[in-house]
């Protein structure tokens, strides 16, 4: 078996974001076309690549997902195998999600399993979003292989490794982007009146934004707005004509985002009506939420609780989004989150997931997908 921590360190390396990851589906597809070819199918689609393996006794299809992307996060880890496309970095884990699936497919194509097995390595999971185009793709041009059950992992740096953990039904939020654009009039620092400060109504208008979530979602249900990102002006004596936020909503249901947006909206024309300005909203791209298949989930947790060095663990649903929620909207199937034990968070430039969590998760699923 190749060492999947080398595979990890070399992807670590080269973080690209969504749909341009050509470095990256160039370094799968000569590693693929390493393996035994005989049962094996290898299609692209964009920057995203899709292998199937015959398998010795098929009555069913099972699909294995991986994301592919990176962020645009300046890395601060200083390992010795740190991002060398300054700037970006693999800090959601797709790098070891990578290593893992193709750990996955080296084993399958040389111990064919009994399924038919499907591996997608899908591209743009942190946007603008690769599920949803690719299974359309899947559908019109390839449906012979789209999976009839679907499983897919996400690392979870505050679990042990080993810690496999996922619910039955919503695991992870409805999700949307949102940018927004102000615009206002320019001018004097010293002379205020005679502008449309648009840093100052930026600056109200993500205070009001926060209201939505304290005082019209109701207490009992979650959602979340968060502004990642705000700009405005061009230096520091000369008032901002324009000003853009950037941020996304997470909901736990479809309903609420609706009712989010409706709030948004409504709160931005009084901004515009305070502030004299114009105010432009944009949803950008949008997942479904993740919800978990049932039967899937408890085969996931039942497996797991038998699975030597597993730790199986029925967790609560998360306000993070995933694209893996379109695969699993038509198809039954289950994502868990596999322990990573690290000190920093998710998307944090410093984090550094406990590798052993990459040769672990790897076995884990060959054994489960065995079993199917
Ligand atoms: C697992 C994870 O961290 N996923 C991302 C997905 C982002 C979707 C989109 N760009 C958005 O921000 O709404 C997450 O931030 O949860």
């Amino acid at each position: 078996m190749t060492n999947l921590i080398e595979i990890r360190r070399d992807l670590h390396q080269i973080p690209e974001v969504g749909f341009k990851e050509f470095k990256t589906q160039a370094y799968l597809l000569n590693f693929i076309a390493q393996l035994p070819q005989e049962h094996m199918q290898v299609v692209t689609w964009r920057t995203g690549i899709v292998v199937a393996i015959e398998g010795t006794n098929p009555t069913k299809q099972i699909g294995w997902r991986t994301d592919m992307d990176a962020l645009p996060v300046f890395e601060e880890t200083a390992l010795d195998f740190q991002s060398q496309h300054t700037g970006f970095m693999h800090a959601c884990g797709h790098d070891c999600h990578m290593a893992i699936a193709l750990g996955l497919v080296e084993s399958f194509a040389k111990n064919r399993p009994t399924q038919n097995v499907v591996i997608y390595f899908q591209p743009a999971e942190e946007g603008p979003g690769g599920a949803e185009p690719m299974l359309e793709w899947l559908r019109l041009e390839q449906p012979q292989l789209v999976a009839d059950e679907i499983y897919a992992l996400h690392i979870a740096p505050e679990y042990p490794v080993g810690t496999v953990a996922t619910k039955p039904g919503l695991l992870f939020a409805n999700t949307s982007e949102l940018f927004i654009d102000l615009k206002g009039v320019g001018g004097h620092a010293a002379f205020p009146h005679k502008t449309r400060d648009m840093t100052v109504a930026a600056a109200n208008l993500i205070v009001q934004l926060q209201t939505i979530i304290s005082r019209n979602v109701n207490p009992m249900d979650s959602a979340v707005i968060t502004i990642g990102k705000m700009t405005s002006g061009t230096v520091q004596n000369v008032i901002a004509e324009n000003a853009r936020l950037e941020g996304t909503i997470r909901t736990l249901n479809v309903e609420a985002m609706a009712e989010v947006k409706r709030r948004i909206e409504a709160i931005c024309t009084g901004i515009e009506a305070a502030f004299e300005c114009s105010v432009m909203i944009y949803y950008g791209s949008m997942y479904y939420e993740v919800n978990n298949d049932e039967r899937c989930a408890q085969a996931l947790l039942c497996f797991a609780s038998d699975f030597d060095g597993a730790v199986s663990y029925e967790c609560p649903a998360a306000m993070t989004g995933e694209d893996f929620g379109y695969f699993i909207k038509d198809i039954p199937g289950a994502m868990f989150w596999a322990g990573a034990n690290c000190e920093f968070g998710l998307h944090h430039a410093k984090i550094a997931p406990d590798e052993a969590l990459i040769p672990f998760n790897q076995k884990f699923v060959e054994a489960f997908i065995r079993t199917l």
